[in-house]
Parts: C-alpha cells; sequence; structure tokens
C-alpha cells in the first residue's frame, strides 16, 4: 500500500507505547486509506486498544508520530476530534433513560458537539442505526445489539469523516454481532472511512477491504485483505507412485519440498503411492512444475495448486490460533 499522505485517514509512523519498560505497541506504521474499511485484527492483548487510544489522543505515545485526517495528533486534536467517531469500550447508559435521553446526556457532556444542531444529530444518528422504532423506549429494554447500535449512534454524531470502533460486536450474541456489521458496511458504503478492531479473523473477512495484523505489539503485516492473501505462500500438492523422483525434481526447481508423511491422512492414496505437497514461489509457474515432472518420468496422477487461506497467513504471522467462529 503505497498511498500519499493526503490519502490516508490515519497514518501512524514508528508509534510505540511502553508501560514500564516493557512496548505495548512496537514501532508501528499504519496506513489507513480513506473510503476503507480498515480492519485491525490481533489476538488478544497483542496492543489494538493501547493503538487505538493513542490515535484518539486518549493516552500519549511513547515515540513516533501519528496522523489522523491530515492533522498531528495529540497537536492538532481539536480539529480531528470533531471529525471522528469512537466507540471504545462502549459508553455507559443509563438503563432508566430512553435510546434518545441518553445521547442527549452524552452529547450535551461532549465539548466538541455543537449544541443547536443537536437534537437533529440524534434523531439523524438514531434512525441511521435503526433505532427509530425503539428511540422512546427505555434502554433497559434494549438487546445487547440495540445498545451497541445505540453506541454507535453516539459515535456517528455529525456527519463524521471516520469512525474508530474498537471490538464493536464483543459480547453480541449472533443477532447482534450480524446486525452491527451490517450497519458498519452500510455506513462505508456512504463514505465513512471505518477502523474497526476485532480479533476475529470471520468478522474482518466479512466486513472489511483492508487489514492490518498486529502480534505482540508488532504490526506484521497490512494492505488490502487480497494483497494479504497473496503474500502468503501458496502450496502444491502432487499424487504419484513416483515419491523419491518426484521430490527430486521438486528440489531442483528450488521447491521447498515437505518430508514425507508430512501431508495427507493415514492410507491417503495408499493404493497409488502417495502424495507430496511443496510450497511454490511466485517465480515458478505450476505448467513448468507439472512439464519438469512428466518429462523426469514422473507419473503424475493428480496435481492441485492451494492458495494460503487468509486464517493460514494470521496463524503462521502471529504464531496464535485465531478465533475464527463469527
Ligand atoms: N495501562 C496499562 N498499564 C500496563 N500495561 C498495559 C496497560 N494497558 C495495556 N497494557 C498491556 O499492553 C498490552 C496490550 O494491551 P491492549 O489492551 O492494547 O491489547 P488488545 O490487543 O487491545 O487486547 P484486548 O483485545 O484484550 O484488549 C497487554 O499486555 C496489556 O496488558
Amino acid at each position: 500500500m503505497n498511498a500519499a499522505p493526503s490519502d490516508l485517514a490515519i497514518r501512524t509512523r514508528g508509534l510505540s507505547k511502553r508501560f514500564g519498560g516493557r512496548a505495548a505497541v512496537d514501532r508501528i506504521d499504519l496506513s489507513v486509506p480513506r473510503g476503507s474499511v480498515f480492519g485491525f485484527l490481533g489476538p488478544n492483548g497483542s496492543g489494538k486498544t493501547t493503538t487505538i487510544r493513542m490515535l484518539l489522543g486518549l493516552i500519549e505515545a511513547s515515540d513516533g508520530e501519528i496522523d489522523v485526517l491530515g492533522h498531528e495528533v495529540p497537536r492538532g486534536l481539536h480539529r480531528v476530534l470533531p471529525r471522528v467517531g469512537a466507540l471504545v469500550e462502549g459508553p455507559a447508559f443509563y438503563p432508566f433513560l430512553s435510546g434518545t435521553a441518553n445521547l442527549r446526556r452524552l452529547d450535551s457532556a461532549d465539548s466538541f458537539a455543537v449544541r443547536s444542531t443537536r437534537n437533529a444529530r440524534i434523531g439523524a444518528a438514531i434512525d441511521r442505526v435503526g433505532l427509530s422504532h425503539a428511540a422512546s423506549k427505555k434502554v433497559h429494554a434494549y438487546s445487547l445489539g440495540m445498545k451497541q447500535r445505540l453506541g454507535i449512534a453516539h459515535a456517528l454524531g455529525d456527519a463524521h469523516n471516520l469512525l474508530v470502533l474498537d471490538e464493536p460486536t464483543n459480547g453480541l450474541d449472533p443477532q447482534g454481532t450480524r446486525e452491527v456489521r451490517s450497519l458498519i458496511r452500510s455506513l462505508a458504503g456512504e463514505g465513512t472511512t471505518v477502523f474497526v478492531s476485532s480479533h476475529l479473523l470471520a468478522e474482518i473477512e466479512q466486513m472489511c477491504t483492508h487489514a492490518a495484523i498486529m502480534s505482540s505489539g508488532r504490526l506484521v503485516a497490512q494492505g488490502t485483505l487480497d494483497e494479504l492473501r497473496q503474500a502468503g505462500t501458496a502450496r502444491i500438492r502432487l499424487e504419484t507412485p513416483d515419491d523419491a523422483p518426484a521430490r527430486r525434481v521438486l528440489a531442483s526447481l528450488g521447491l521447498e519440498v515437505a518430508p514425507s508423511g508430512a501431508s495427507g491422512g493415514p492410507g491417503d492414496f495408499a493404493d497409488f503411492g502417495g502424495s507430496v505437497t511443496a510450497a511454490v514461489s511466485a517465480d515458478v509457474a505450476p505448467e513448468t512444475i507439472v512439464a519438469s515432472l512428466v518429462e523426469a518420468g514422473v507419473r503424475v496422477r493428480g496435481f492441485e495448486v492451494r492458495s494460503e487461506s487468509l486464517e493460514d497467513r494470521f496463524v503462521e504471522l502471529t504464531g496464535e490460533g485465531f478465533n475464527v467462529a463469527g
């Protein structure tokens, strides 16, 4: 991703946060294109919330630069914050006040919010998240998904350029999760840049155009979802009775051949020989591999090229099993 700074809604350079001597966020260079739905993905404790808090000026960075919507943070926060909606750890709602009354309370406590437009803004935001029918109901009667949508309505406020959401579906049931995801997708469709953190891969795959992957405070990859997938290793799987010659040919092409027994289930192709798998680099075309095998007299009974899934890639990058449940 080589976007010019003006094309970026968020840009950090060498951003770090240390607690005591320990780096919770370690020199990250984040580039979030304007108009993207950008997934900030990483296991629990990888530094996502700490990064978001620095982006919003809630905590001070130990080191590095932050630029949000073209302004330096924290110096230009007064210019940035009126254009950014944020949902970090969810606002606390009064259960015995209505949805509208809760948003009025939060809005009046916000020194950046313009009073004269309050009612119109709140009405529009409630409408936008699909809660008009429940606006006058007390919040204790809301489902979790409705409460979270009310939180997003609060984050929406005015017509924002950037929405920052920290784990917006955490703790929601499947219905609430669907509601929030579809809301985020439709907001993005209207041109708002959405920066959303999650530890759920499926969530990022369903909502986002771009993603960055955090692991132990480091940014280990970022780009469009396709770029992230393509940066992974493709593998070939060859079915042949001529195991040893096949391995020699693949090795001579510079492919990294998996040790025998590393692939295939028990009894897999047992009657026909076996299967050989190898990692393929982009500079060796699959047709070249097949031609070389055939030329060397290797009997090819099956040949499959498999790209790494995003899940394989994340596990490879973070060294952790991801919770892929949505
Ligand atoms: N105020 C703090 N003081 C000391 N350590 C902290 C503080 N805030 C966060 N940390 C540590 O920094 C690391 C990153 O935490 P952070 O909350 O940013 O991760 P995360 O990716 O958002 O995870 P989660 O999804 O669990 O919130 C963790 O090891 C955490 O314990």
